[in-house]
């Protein structure tokens, strides 16, 4: 008889991952994949996987919500598959998708966002802007609330007349004030907004993109509905210290099945090369610093990464 012990159950699931997530150790007890089976308690799955999940490789609260999707697929699907990686949002407790048939969803933005160029100041997303970019942000680190507005309103004049969009990074009052297409946000500062302060951007018109990385960020970026949510870093980058390891294309692959009915953006360590196998994850854009700021010719650069996109179309999540 099969063994369904959960340290059985795990292993299966880790064999039958390991490969793709290009996970470390193998584990104590291989055994061969169980063929999926409608006996198996819910306790049974939820610690198998959990185990599974953090022997892959995952962070305690991804391994977390990783199980309690499995779980939770397990139940939904009457059968244990250890095959089967939980995709589907409602198993990781998500609302209804599409989200952005919701009551509480932000703005909707285009499902492909095309290259979006992250850039430090005003001039800069003028000059992307005006070089075909698609997809801009202002990502001005200051504590000057002066300076901020002005950087604001300049990088919003600066796209007028083309048709590249704006989100503003983390200075939400000063986009709304200069009427910016939209904001990004990531975890921390979604944490600082009270959930008036989301509701005034929301009610504002305002577009809100949320970084995530990681499943349990995921859930939590999906709570407020937004526009977008962005992934990362797939690679590891220099430009920002990052608290999670980089995600790898296995894993921004596994992300974007679950995320699909939202915009996607990936983004960190993005460059020219590994741009064909980011996309064949899915997702509907890449996000980029340093491809373009510290090339030699940044207009001539922004063109090939578009050219470069539309050679390897974006492909549909099956
Ligand atoms: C498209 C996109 N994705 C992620 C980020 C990072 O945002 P955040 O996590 O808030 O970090 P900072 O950029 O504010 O340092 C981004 N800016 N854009
Ligand atoms: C802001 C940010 N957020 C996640 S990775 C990153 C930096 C991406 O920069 P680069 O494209 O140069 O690696
Ligand atoms: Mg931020």
């Amino acid at each position: 008889m099969t063994d369904l012990s959960p340290l059985s159950l795990a292993a299966a699931i880790v064999d039958a991952h390991r490969a793709h997530f290009g996970a470390p150790a193998p584990t104590p007890t291989p055994t061969p994949t169980p063929a999926p089976t409608a006996f198996t308690s819910d306790a049974s799955v939820y610690r198998a996987a959990k185990a599974a999940c953090a022997a892959l490789g995952f962070i305690d609260i991804d391994a977390e919500c990783l199980a309690r999707a499995w779980q939770a697929q397990t139940a939904r699907t009457g059968a244990f598959d250890a095959r089967a990686w939980p995709d589907a949002p409602i198993d990781f407790g998500l609302r209804a998708f599409p989200p952005a048939e919701r009551a509480d969803a932000f703005a909707p933005c285009p499902e492909r966002l095309g290259l979006y160029a992250v850039l430090p100041d005003a001039d800069w997303v003028g000059r992307m802007a005006r070089s075909g970019v698609p997809t801009v942000q202002l990502r001005f680190k200051s504590s000057d609330t002066q300076a901020i507005a002005r950087e604001v309103q300049a990088a919003v004049d600066a796209v007028r007349g083309t048709p590249a969009l704006l989100f503003i990074n983390d200075h939400w009052q000063a986009a709304i004030e200069a009427q910016a297409y939209g904001v990004h946000l990531g975890q921390e500062d979604l944490d600082a907004l009270g959930a008036h302060d989301v509701q005034r951007l929301r009610a504002a018109g305002l577009r809100l993109g949320v970084s995530t990385h990681g499943y349990a960020e995921m859930v939590r970026a999906d709570a407020v509905s937004p526009s977008y949510i962005a992934m990362g870093a797939v690679y590891p980058t220099t430009l920002k210290r990052m608290a999670t390891a980089p995600q790898g294309v296995a894993r921004l692959a596994a992300y974007a099945r679950l995320l699909r009915g939202y915009p996607q953006v990936a983004i960190g360590g993005i460059d020219a090369a590994r741009m064909p196998e980011v996309l064949a994850t899915g997702v509907g854009s890449v996000a980029v610093v340093r491809a373009l700021i510290a090339a030699d010719d940044p207009p001539a650069k922004a063109a090939a990464l578009i050219a470069g996109m539309q050679l390897h179309p974006i492909e549909s999540a099956p």
